[in-house]
């Protein structure tokens, strides 16, 4: 099959190249013509394990290419994938202007019929917005759908060609019959429904991971009130095939392009319609205090007052194998620290030059190593899990910083890696693994 897909971030570029290895013939548009060029002379504008070479090989094949004319894409092919961002408004609320925008684009580009497949993650109705639009600008047929994607950043090549399922959302048998057909090779496990609930199954889903975040966050802050240990919860709550053992690791809070704007705008989408979405509120709440866990863990060691200690982090990125920083807890808890007078030095295995141009002009030393970033330091903080940070030996750490003390932010180490340290540390949920600090095992009150 013939397609555009009109939008080379991560969803667009990811699924293109993807659609390519299918076999099918596909272009990649992008309205920045920077991103383009990248893509033209071979690099890959992200940092996505296994992408680069799985785009080069589909390029060499003729399968695969980028372009800044949407209009000549949308003309050579039969499948039109609007993969553009979705980003909030102030008020919680997708912004739909990259849409619309797209919409009237590829309208004026038509020449015959067409299926037009929205991936990004759209409010209840944008399916039907974007049909108006098309409508407004050509008298060519079309057939508009939802096509949402649930790739995750760090595997998200991984999770494209081997998708738990594929949700159509359709009111054309045409149309699905297409969508069927090109995702044939990946899965059997094809759903196909009505537009509104494509769309709502996409929010859904994100609110309700973000739940289990939430959720197996506040067991975590219980844990360390009564002397348990969240991971050995988790693991025991997760044998239950009705629970399930994932997204129940718990840390400082979920971040990312998307959970964080994607409660929000199913809060908004409920409140559009008179519903006050109480438990995602929660949630959203949670989150956003579960990271100064890690502030208040140093105020603890240091006595409440944080200024003129120099604070190390480890750990940039929303999460490991990304160099996105967009909602990161890092950029929180870093400006936290220096706006109360700490100095901070931050090491990133590949988030460092991003989350710089995110975070702004605030007083940090960028390291380039682990180690680097931990020397004289009063305190380390571990905020992303980089499989780099555990293998780093605690005997040599220690001794780089001026003081042991590990803040782990994400349970990256375990019990037998301390064993043999002077560490003070602290980790989320595990407060029989705390070291050096005087917390006795809580009595309980019945
Ligand atoms: N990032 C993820 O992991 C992920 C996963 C699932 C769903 N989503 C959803 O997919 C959508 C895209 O997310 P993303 O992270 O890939 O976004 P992104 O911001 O990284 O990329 C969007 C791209 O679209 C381009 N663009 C905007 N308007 C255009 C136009 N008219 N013509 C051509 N190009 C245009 C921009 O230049 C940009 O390169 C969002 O709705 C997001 O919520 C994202
Ligand atoms: O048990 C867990 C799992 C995740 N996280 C955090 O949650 C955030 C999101 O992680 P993840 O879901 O792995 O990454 P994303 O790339 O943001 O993917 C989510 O968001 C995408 C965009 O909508 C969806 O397509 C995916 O299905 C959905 O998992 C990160 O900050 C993680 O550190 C935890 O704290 N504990």
């Amino acid at each position: 099959m013939k397609l555009t897909v009109v939008g080379t971030g991560y969803v667009g570029l990811v699924s293109g190249v993807c659609y390519a290895e299918l076999g099918n013939s596909v272009i990649c548009v992008d309205k920045d013509p920077m991103k383009i060029a990248t893509l033209q002379n071979g690099g890959i504008p992200i940092y996505e394990p296994g992408l680069e070479e799985l785009a080069a090989a589909n390029v060499a094949a003729g399968r695969l290419s980028f372009s800044s004319d949407l209009t000549s894409a949308v003309k050579q092919s039969d499948i039109v994938i609007i993969a553009v961002g979705t980003p909030p408004l102030p008020s919680g609320q997708a912004n739909l202007t990259y849409i619309d925008l797209a919409a009237a684009e590829i309208a004026g580009a038509m020449n015959g019929y067409k299926i037009i497949a929205v991936k990004s993650t759209v409010p209840v109705g944008t399916n039907e917005r974007v049909r108006d639009i098309i409508r407004s600008h050509t008298g060519e047929p079309f057939d508009s759908i939802s096509l949402p994607e649930f790739l995750r950043e760090g595997s998200a090549v991984k999770d494209t060609l081997h998708p738990d399922r594929i949700v159509v959302g359709a009111d054309s048998a045409k149309a699905a019959d297409v969508m069927r057909e090109l995702h044939a090779k990946l899965t059997d496990n094809i759903v196909v429904t009505d537009i509104r609930s494509a769309e709502m199954i996409k929010y859904a889903s994100n609110a309700f991971l973000a739940t289990k975040i939430s959720f197996i966050n506040e067991i975590a802050n219980i844990c360390e009130k009564v002397g348990a240990d969240v991971t050995q919860v988790a693991a025991g709550m997760g044998y239950d095939k009705r629970i399930g053992d994932s997204f129940l690791k718990a840390g400082i809070g979920y971040g990312g392009s998307c959970f964080p704007k994607d409660t929000q705008a199913l809060i908004q989408i409920a409140g559009n319609v008179d519903y006050e979405f109480k438990l995602l509120r929660s949630v959203v709440e949670v989150n956003q205090d579960q990271r100064y866990n890690v502030i208040r863990k140093l105020e603890t060691i240091f006595g409440g007052d944080l200024k003129g200690k120099t604070i190390a982090i480890w750990g940039l990125s929303f999460k490991p194998e990304t160099d996105d920083v967009r909602e990161a807890p890092a950029l929180e808890i870093i400006r936290h620290l220096t706006g109360h007078g700490v100095h901070v030095r931050a090491y990133d295995p590949i988030a460092t030059d991003n989350f710089r141009s995110t975070y702004g002009s605030g007083e940090v030393a960028w390291c380039a190593s682990a180690l680097e970033a931990a020397a004289g330091a009063d305190a380390l903080c571990l905020l992303t899990e980089w499989e780099e940070f555990s293998q780093v030996d605690l005997n040599v750490l220690q001794h780089v910083l001026k003081q042991p003390v590990l803040i782990d932010g994400r349970n990256a180490f375990r019990e037998e890696d301390l064993a043999d340290t002077d560490f003070i540390y602290y980790s989320v949920g595990r407060p029989n693994l705390n070291k050096g600090v005087k917390e006795p095992v809580p009595t309980l009150q019945f």
